[in-house]
């Protein structure tokens, strides 16, 4: 029993650029020997993915458009994959999106197109994801899916606001989902990562206020890398954590603890 990934394949979807977690992730599974596969939501990122691919220096990588707010892009995607490779062992979903006006000032201003915006992309596209790996039988050997949270999804963070909401929707999800595929030796976890300049975070109004915060309030006393998200992502895919599903680990420099 290892932390090796050698022979199993994992697909990595949401790497924006070389900041986004979704890379550390990747860089995390690529060291411990995975297959990986990459998708995309918009058609402009193609080019910075497949650069980015190209540091990898492997060649069995594959680069797929996934729009998933529209399940036929999903079932498009997850059949082309089928086709490619047959079977994988993972998916690690780090989608989310929210109209940034809904991310300054008060919830109460929230919209219903951008609550429904926000939930859609942000929480319901890993059902979607679901429901299309287990139709298509692509995890035939068991699997795990990690998604990314924030504590903004279980207490209030100033500015988190609609996306704070639909990131505590999807931690349910990550329940029932766990309830519904541990019978097909299927584990779902999150990780409820610290703050990370990425640039998504650009959409969050302050937020350099809030790594101040962690760097000097946190028990650790320093903000989260994406290196360390994707580590705890290899231990989540590898069969060290094989008895954890329906998880919410925070690798966060332990500042969900305080006050
Ligand atoms: C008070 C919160 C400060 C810490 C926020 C940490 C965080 C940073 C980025 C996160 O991911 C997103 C993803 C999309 C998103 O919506 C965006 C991003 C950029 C532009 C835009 O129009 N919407 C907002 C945050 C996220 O879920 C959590």
């Amino acid at each position: 029993m290892n932390l090796s990934l050698q022979g199993k394949t994992f697909v990595v979807m949401g790497v924006a650029n070389k900041r986004s977690i979704a890379w550390g992730i990747a860089r995390s599974l690529h060291a411990a020997g995975a297959r990986l596969i990459f998708t995309y939501g918009r058609e402009r990122t193609e080019k910075s993915v497949k650069q980015l691919v190209e540091t990898l220096e492997t060649n069995n990588s594959i680069i797929l458009q996934c729009d998933v707010t529209s399940d036929e892009q999903i079932h498009t995607c997850f059949s082309k994959i089928k086709e490619e490779v047959g079977t994988i062992h993972g998916i690690a979903h780090c989608v989310a999106f929210a109209n940034k006006e809904e991310l300054s000032g008060e919830y109460l201003n929230v919209t219903r197109e951008g609550f429904l915006l926000a939930q859609n992309i942000s929480a319901y596209s890993l059902s979607a994801i679901a429901k299309e790996v287990k139709n298509l039988e692509l995890m035939a050997e068991g699997g795990s899916f990690i998604t990314l949270s924030y504590l903004g999804g279980e207490r209030v963070m100033t500015n988190y606001n609609v996306m704070g909401v639909a990131k505590a929707s999807l931690e349910a999800s990550v329940k029932y989902l766990a309830s519904n595929l541990g019978q097909y030796g299927i584990r779902v976890n999150s990780i409820s990562a610290g703050p990370i300049r990425t640039l998504s975070a650009k959409g969050v109004s302050d937020f350099n206020t809030i790594l101040k915060e962690v760097e000097e309030k946190s028990p650790l006393r320093r903000c989260t890398t994406p290196e360390e998200v994707g580590d705890t992502a290899v231990f989540l895919f590898s069969d060290m954590s094989r008895g954890i599903t329906g998880e919410n680990i925070h690798v966060d420099s332990g500042y969900h603890v305080i006050g």
